[in-house]
């Protein structure tokens, strides 16, 4: 069967990569996660001084930008994949508070959109390919036979994230994470470069009372009508 290209954007924690992983999974396509790339570079930032209180060296993330490798690797004990910055898997350190505080202004730096989306686009060279982020749809993948952009409310985009980290027996403030979501959905659709906004032809899911199976089987049908129209 011809393998399409599959993007899906919209909000912070709104449950894309939920979504874009399962179909992923199901079809056989590979999934990017390419918040993950952005997290990754700002994890870096942090380790190397780079990125200090509120302030950014702009001049040396520039210089380094290449020497920044980033891969996925499929976690067998997950069945997802983890992520890697030259080498080293930091899957959990870039899901930090510290990581999610810093990410969208690193995000809005031009020089860091254009790297990520020339390895985004390599990465889906040859199809068969489900990325969720915030502008695969409008600069990644503009030719993408599906595209979905989805929305909740911020505050059940906030439980949700809090839901997890306390099932994962992980400290955290509802108020701290409400904060850090409409902090990045202001910063992330606000920005000069790929600003987060639906790509005119993708299909709008709000998911705020949707169950995660209920999204699953809304997320398959679309898929099936692209690739099997009669
Ligand atoms: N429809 C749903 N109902 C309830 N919980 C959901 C639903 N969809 C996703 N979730 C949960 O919400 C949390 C956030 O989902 P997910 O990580 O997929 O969001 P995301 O949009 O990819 O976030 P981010 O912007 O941080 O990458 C996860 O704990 C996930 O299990
Ligand atoms: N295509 C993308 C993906 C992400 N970002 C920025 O990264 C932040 C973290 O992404 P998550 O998906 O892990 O929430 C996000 O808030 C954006 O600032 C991006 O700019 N473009």
């Amino acid at each position: 069967m011809k393998k399409i290209t599959i993007a899906i954007d919209g909000f912070s924690s709104c449950g894309k990569s939920t979504m874009a992983k399962d179909l992923a999974r199901e079809i056989g396509y590979i999934y990017i996660d390419s918040g993950a790339m952005y997290r990754a570079v700002t994890l870096y930032s942090i380790e190397n001084g780079i990125f200090t209180g509120t302030a950014i060296d702009t001049e040396t993330l520039k210089q380094r930008i290449n020497d920044i490798q980033i891969s996925f690797q499929l976690n067998p004990a997950t069945g997802r994949p983890d992520t890697y910055l030259n080498g080293v898997n930091v899957e959990d350190k870039i899901r930090s508070m510290e990581v999610s505080n810093k990410v969208s202004p690193i995000s809005t730096l031009g020089f860091v959109r254009q790297e990520m989306v020339k390895q985004q686009q390599a990465m889906g060279e040859r199809k068969g390919i489900v990325m969720d982020g915030r502008d695969i749809g409008t600069t990644v993948f503009p030719d993408a036979e599906l595209k979905v952009f989805v929305t909740a409310s911020a505050e059940i985009r906030a439980q949700r994230r809090y839901d997890e980290l306390k099932a994962k027996g992980q400290e955290a403030s509802y108020e701290e994470i409400l904060a850090n979501v409409k902090q990045r959905d202001d910063i992330d659709q606000n920005r000069e470069v790929s600003p987060l906004r639906k790509a005119e032809d993708a299909l709008l899911l709000d998911n705020s009372h949707l169950t995660i199976e209920e999204q699953r089987d809304w997320l398959r049908e679309k898929f099936q009508s692209v690739v099997n129209p009669d």
